[in-house]
């Protein structure tokens, strides 16, 4: 579905609200008539009956619009927000499901602003549109048609003043718009730059890097401010105009009505009225340059949101496989991925057995974590197979996979909260006994020991209280304690000194799961039962590591720098 589905789906609240505006318009410009004649045929003629009659009618017309206005007010409101809360939900959903790299492209500030800014922004403009747009054109063109019905002389003067200030209105629409685009995308990059600044404050300031990141945020901001000025000006460019040349008409109706007034072709009743008429298309028109103001934010907004809603998922199979029975055997055939144009992967031909010790190595860019992310179906392949338990991965359902696959990544994550709280995120129900169990399995027993409040310590927001390798066995701990068949640790032992990560290896040996270990050190897989060697994106060896230390170039290479220099142990 895109936006203007959504939009659809609230055709009959905006349709009600549309028409209670409509309504209100009508009445509004009986309002000049009923004036003009209680000028004319009440005080003119001296006739009291015309006079409380249509005295009546100024009271009683607003009344009844009052109440119009009331009514449209709340199904504009009902249907703004309905349409802005389901859009929310919607792209929310939709960057659920969607395989990660297809939300490269966007970046994760820019998908926060769009589903925030973006739907604030349109949600505003139909509020806006229907509470008042819906109201001008009648007031535009009934005013016209009121004013040829007071006298048609006089009309002329009203289309050529709507005709004006319309096309200006068109252009300044026009100009905004385009220039809207650029304001947008350039708070996005503030908003993306605050981000990565908060993300990344220890590591500015290690490398004195303020001075740079305030400079370039500073030209973002000046940017914006720039674009934000040239929009404004453009836009109250429309008002003065509009203003000086309805004056000008109000001041011609007066001077041609006064002449009219004397020749008898025109009551002084009559140019009341066409003078009231002029003010309304003033007011009109001072509405219509806000309203254009939410239009084009609303339009910048419609097209933003539906390249987000516009994204197929790749993988988009007819009927999800929902379950994934123990034991699961994982296989590549001719497995490649691709960023775009660029090849990360490509050839892959492997199987992982059920309760193997699988090691994944390579250098830095060799695709590991690319790997990874493929085995856990964050993304799907671009190029030949990789299927668990002979059905293609794209083929499960991502919930069934979670339950199956656990993994743990290079940026462990511990959220404010107890422990407790932290380990069985995979597990709401397990015991205590067994959260000690694999706290113990991931060596991390013995510091959780240390405070006497055991699992009901605090952790601070992004595991502060926690050291690095504490933070690691913690989130290996979380792995554990979620029962997966698989456990893949992506560098996820890299803060742990030699002997603690030898152990806690041994461990996850014996138990009764799948590992699958991506690392760049030689010694932690020394006891794998089978290692991938990766480099450049290409399959350079599979074997044990005596196999390797025999046949695999790289592998020989790698062992040797690291043996070499001691980095290891
Ligand atoms: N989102 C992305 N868009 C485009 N290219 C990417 C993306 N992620 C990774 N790459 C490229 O794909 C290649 C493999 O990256 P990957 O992160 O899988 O390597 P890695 O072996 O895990 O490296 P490291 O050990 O340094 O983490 C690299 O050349 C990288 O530049």
């Amino acid at each position: 579905m895109r936006v203007k589905d959504y939009l659809l789906k609230n055709k009959w609240k905006s349709l009600l609200a549309f028409l209670a505006k409509i309504f209100e318009a009508l009445l509004e410009l009986l309002i000049p008539l009923v004036v003009a004649r209680l000028i004319n045929d009440g005080l003119n003629a001296n006739n009291m009956t015309e006079v409380w009659r249509n005295g009546g009618l100024l009271i009683l017309l607003p009344l009844i619009g009052y109440v119009s206005a009331l009514y449209c007010q709340w199904q504009a409101s009902n249907a703004s927000q309905q349409v802005g809360t389901e859009l929310r939900s919607a792209l929310f959903h939709k960057v659920q499901s969607v395989d990660m790299s297809q939300l490269d492209q966007f970046g994760k500030g820019s998908i926060i602003h769009r589903i925030t800014n973006d739907t604030q922004n349109l949600q505003l403009a139909i509020a806006l549109i229907l509470r008042l747009g819906s109201r001008l054109p009648i007031l535009l063109i009934g005013s016209i048609v009121m004013a040829f019905n007071v006298s048609p002389k006089m009309a002329p003067i009203f289309i050529i003043t709507g005709l004006v200030i319309g096309g200006l209105l068109v252009f300044v629409t026009l100009k905004t718009n385009q220039q809207n685009k650029s304001v947008q995308t350039n708070t996005e990059r503030i908003a993306q730059k605050s981000r990565e600044n908060l993300n990344g404050v220890r590591d500015i300031r290690a490398f004195s890097n303020q001075q740079a990141e305030i400079k370039a945020f500073t030209s973002h901001n000046q940017q914006t401010f720039y674009q934000q000025i040239k929009m404004g000006s453009l836009q109250s460019i429309a008002n003065p105009i509009s203003l000086l040349l309805i004056n000008l008409s109000i001041s011609l109706i007066l001077y041609l009505g006064a002449q009219q007034i004397s020749s008898g072709y025109l009551l002084q009743g009559d140019v009341v009225a066409l003078v009231n008429y002029m003010n309304i298309i003033l007011l009109a028109l001072n509405v219509l340059v806000n309203i254009l103001m939410a239009f084009t934010k609303g339009i910048t907004a419609i097209g933003r949101l539906d390249e987000i809603l516009a994204i197929q998922p790749t993988h988009l199979t007819e009927k999800r496989i929902e379950s994934l029975s123990s034991p699961i055997t994982i296989e590549a055939k001719d497995l490649g991925f691709a960023y775009g144009q660029y090849l990360a992967l490509s050839d892959l031909n492997f199987t992982i057995n059920p309760y193997d010790f699988f090691a994944i190595i390579g250098g830095t860019g060799a695709g590991k974590s690319t790997l990874v992310q493929l085995l856990m179906g964050f993304v799907s392949p671009t190029e030949g197979m990789l299927s668990i338990n002979d059905s293609s991965i794209t083929s499960y359902d991502r919930e069934t996979l979670r339950d199956k696959l656990a993994f743990v990544p290079q940026e462990n994550r511990l959220f404010q909260g107890t422990l407790r709280e932290n380990l069985v995120m995979g597990n709401e129900n397990c015991s205590d006994d067994f959260i000690w169990h694999c706290l113990e399995v991931a060596q991390a027993k013995d510091f959780i020991v240390q405070d006497e409040r055991g699992l009901d310590q605090p952790v601070l927001a992004l595991g502060r209280n926690f050291s690095g390798g504490q933070k690691q066995r913690l989130t290996i701990a979380r792995a554990l304690i979620a029962e997966p068949d698989v456990l893949i640790l992506d560098d996820a032992t890299s803060a742990l000194d030699f002997a603690t990560e030898k152990q806690l290896l041994q461990e996850l040996k014996e138990m009764p799961i799948t590992m699958i270990l991506i690392t760049q050190r030689v010694n932690s897989i020394r006891n794998a039962d089978r290692i991938l060697v990766l480099d450049h994106g290409k399959q350079v060896g599979l074997g044990q590591h005596q196999d390797l230390l025999d046949s695999s170039t790289v592998y020989q290479e790698i062992y040797a720098l690291q043996n070499k220099e001691g980095n290891n142990e």
